[in-house]
């Protein structure tokens, strides 16, 4: 993609905002009294697993659905609750691509323009801005069937923008394509989304995806945002068990801390780890990534039961005891075998505490 092309001159996106947004189906709440501040200009992820509700949120706020109640939904300060789709000045991008199969990649991205009846000549200049944008220039004639998915999905891309939205709505667009083309394609949407300064909201439940596009990513379990957050703080500081578990891979050692130490027992061995505060029974959550190899004295003792090989780390999975298996990154030049027992450490800053109910 073209990422010098000229910049298309569109007014930056309008701030969306909803107040105790809701929606029930037949008497089922799948979306709970929900409360939104997206700033013009910003990217907000929804994550979670399938049926937590974010397509919904994402169709009350284009306004294919009706909420449960009035005055709900604000787009810069102004009410478009009562607003219908096609007047609310929104563009949607889906994982289906809903383009014309038979039109050409030009005409499927002037098409909004086409249909709003801007005349010819800027129309054509519209779009070639946006297909130089998108770095589709040479395929500008090519038909919708004769592209392949990742340049189907750019042509989406450029002709919702086309119409230049106050907001803009993707659900999933990336999830038909192949994994090599769905990493490159995530961090060029990032990077056009900002360079139009668009109002964004992007549904995915890929959370390499959420970190990689989202300015703040709002992660969603059962019709409720369980946190919202920049995506270094969803990571390093989640809120609760569920974003923990939902967001990369998450280390837990349950046990009781008495004067500050957390005993682990480990077959005949004891390890200790000082986390220091009152005494409390506990779940300390870590990342694979906060271990480090450590001398044998006063470190945690572990049986390597596999290793896998992930080009600058490789990830163990290392038994502490029969009921206390890790997951623990290390770089891959360090030489470790099945069966091998290991010494490591954590990052003391690294360690996230979550209080067990007594
Ligand atoms: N029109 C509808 N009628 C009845 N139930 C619906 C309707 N649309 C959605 N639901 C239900 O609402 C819940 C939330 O659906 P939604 O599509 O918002 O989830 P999602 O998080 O986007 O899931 P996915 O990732 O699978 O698309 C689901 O249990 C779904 O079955």
């Amino acid at each position: 993609m073209n990422t010098h092309a000229p910049m298309v001159t569109t007014r930056s996106g309008a701030s969306i905002a909803t107040r105790r947004l809701s929606k029930s189906f037949n008497g089922t709440t799948v979306l709970h009294p929900t409360d939104l501040e997206i700033p013009a200009g910003q990217i907000l992820v929804l994550l979670g697993p399938s049926g937590c509700g974010k397509t919904t949120l994402l169709r009350l706020i284009a306004g294919l659905e009706q909420p449960d109640g009035p005055d709900m939904i604000r787009f810069d300060g102004e009410d478009v609750s009562g607003v219908p789709i096609e007047k609310r000045n929104v563009g949607m991008v889906f994982q289906s691509y809903a383009l014309f199969p038979n039109m050409t990649v030009a005409e499927n991205v002037g098409y909004g323009l086409k249909v709003r009846k801007v005349e010819r000549a800027q129309r054509e200049a519209e779009t070639r801005r946006l297909l130089a944008l998108v770095g589709l220039e040479e395929y500008a004639d090519r038909r919708i069937s004769a592209v392949s998915g990742g340049q189907r999905q750019r042509t989406a891309l450029a002709r919702a923008l086309a119409i230049k939205p106050r907001v803009l709505l993707l659900d999933e667009p990336l999830a038909a394509l192949d994994a090599v083309l769905r990493e490159r394609l995530r961090v060029e949407i990032g990077l056009l989304l900002r360079e139009f300064g668009i109002t964004a909201v992007y549904v995915t439940h890929d959370q390499a995806e959420a970190m990689a596009i989202g300015d703040r990513i709002a992660v969603m379990e059962k019709g409720r945002i369980a946190q919202i957050d920049v995506p270094k703080e969803i990571y390093h500081r989640p809120a609760n068990d569920f974003v923990a578990d939902f967001v990369g891979t998450m280390n837990r050692i349950a046990g009781r801390v008495e004067n500050g130490l957390l005993n682990i027992h480990g077959g005949e061995t004891m390890a200790r780890l000082n986390v220091g505060g009152p005494d409390r029974a506990t779940t300390l959550c870590f990342r694979p990534e906060a271990a480090r190899l450590a001398s044998a004295n006063g470190a945690i003792s572990a049986r390597v039961a596999a290793t896998t090989f992930f080009g600058a780390t490789q990830r163990l999975v290392a038994e502490v005891s029969s009921e206390c298996r890790l997951q623990l990154d290390l770089p891959s030049n360090v030489s470790v075998t099945p069966g091998q027992i290991l010494a490591f450490e954590i990052d003391p800053a690294a360690i996230i505490e979550f209080q067990t109910e007594a």
